[in-house]
């Protein structure tokens, strides 16, 4: 087999993990049974599955298993959250709020939802990446029904302050969605404790598989209403039709359950692969690092470089790590990352940046071979370029 680049783009998505696998395996044939069936052992045991991960699910956000519904991934989570609360309290308002960083998933929704008239304001963020809390207070409205801010950013990792958000959304009654894809199960989170209502899940980033994700739905002080984006059936409480796919369902919960026991050693492991990484590449001229220092995911390192060709550099990079320079969805675009230009960048060196994202199976050793090929590639691009 010939050696393939080091996979360094776990913003995108992650392997599953093995322990995972195995968790799953029994429910594509054994216990294939459907879980709304419940006249027979065969639906029990697929029911007792997907309970079990709806408790891990609550554990890990501090919610009620009752208050998770199983989507498609996050971007339905998403579609279901804003969808949802516009049509359910059209008759209070039609303003939404929401950040220029945040996830396609995210944006386009409200995109969407302005062609049917509803307004929505897009707060602009700090050159750090981070929302600036007064400019936020200051958008609330009487009649605004949403605020969605995302947990953890997708590109340049930045953490957004949730439990000021939040606070500031209960004072006015107004609902507070979170994106949390890159944010589950590798940063602590507490819908309690962060007055959260909603907020968004999905496996694929944790180690778990694909196509599977969840939306919490504040049940309790307060209750939030939902429009149903999705009918049939009245899975889900009615929120989201559709026979439950219990493997994965069941790799979701195990890898919430790996990610939550591992965080804190996998956390301080990856900050440290991180700094590594960003001591080492810090000692070539004209970089720069995109988002908060600290304030960020524990893997993710953003970096724009002058005076070097953006796709020249990705080519240069290719062979020996496999990396982006956006999100995964965009990155058959030309145009430069809508993150990156809110932080204020020129769009040339938006172009030239790259995202690293570290993740469990990545080892010391990856990181210095990735290093020691950025530098090199850099430096020999900066040498062709001078001779043009
Ligand atoms: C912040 C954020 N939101 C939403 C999504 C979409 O999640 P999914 O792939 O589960 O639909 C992603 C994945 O790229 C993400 O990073
Ligand atoms: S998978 Fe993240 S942008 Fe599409």
């Amino acid at each position: 087999m010939s050696i393939r680049p080091i996979y360094l783009d776990s913003h995108a998505t992650t392997p599953v993990d093995e322990r995972v696998l195995a968790a799953m395996l029994p429910y594509f044939t054994q216990h294939f049974g459907n879980p709304s069936s419940n006249s027979h052992v065969y639906g029990w045991e697929a029911e007792a599955a997907v309970k079990q991960t709806r408790k891990i699910l609550a554990e890990a956000i501090n919610a009620t298993p009752e208050e998770i519904v199983f989507t498609s991934g996050a971007t339905e989570a998403n579609n279901l959250a804003i969808k949802g609360v516009a049509e359910a309290y059209y008759q209070k308002g039609q303003h939404i709020i929401t950040v220029a960083t945040e996830h396609s998933a995210v944006i386009d929704p409200c995109n969407y939802l302005k062609t049917l008239g509803f307004e929505i304001t897009i707060l602009q963020v700090e050159k750090d990446g981070i929302i600036n809390l007064n400019q936020l207070e200051k958008a609330l409205r009487s009649d605004t029904i949403l605020v969605s801010v995302m947990a953890a950013n997708n590109e340049i990792g930045v953490l957004q302050p949730l439990a000021e958000i939040g606070e500031l959304c209960r004072s006015q009654e107004i609902i507070f969605h979170t994106d949390a894809a890159q944010a589950i199960a590798k940063i602590p989170l507490d819908v309690q404790a962060m007055k959260i209502d909603l907020m968004s899940l999905t496996a694929h980033k944790v180690y778990g598989p694909k196509g599977i994700g969840a939306l919490y739905v504040r049940r309790r002080n307060p209750r939030v209403q939902l429009a149903p984006q999705q009918h049939g059936g009245g899975h889900e409480r009615g929120m989201r039709s559709g026979t439950l796919y219990t493997p994965q369902i069941v790799g979701f919960g195990k890898a919430v359950e790996i990610g939550l026991e591992e965080q804190k050693r996998e956390s301080d492991r990856l900050t440290q692969l991180r700094d590594i990484l960003w001591k080492q590449l810090s000692q070539l001229p004209g970089i720069h690092l995109n988002g908060h220092p600290t304030q960020r995911l524990p893997g993710n390192l953003n970096i724009s470089v002058e005076k070097v060709d953006g796709s020249a550099l990705l080519l240069g990079l290719q062979p020996v790590m496999a990396v982006s320079s956006g999100s995964a969805c965009s990155s058959a675009t030309t145009a430069p990352s809508h993150v990156l230009t809110a932080l204020g960048h020129s769009e040339q060196l938006a172009y030239a940046s790259v995202r690293f994202g570290i993740g469990r199976f990545n080892t010391q050793e990856e990181i210095d071979r990735v290093a020691e090929h950025f530098i090199s590639t850099v430096q020999s691009l900066r040498k062709q370029a001078t001779f043009v």
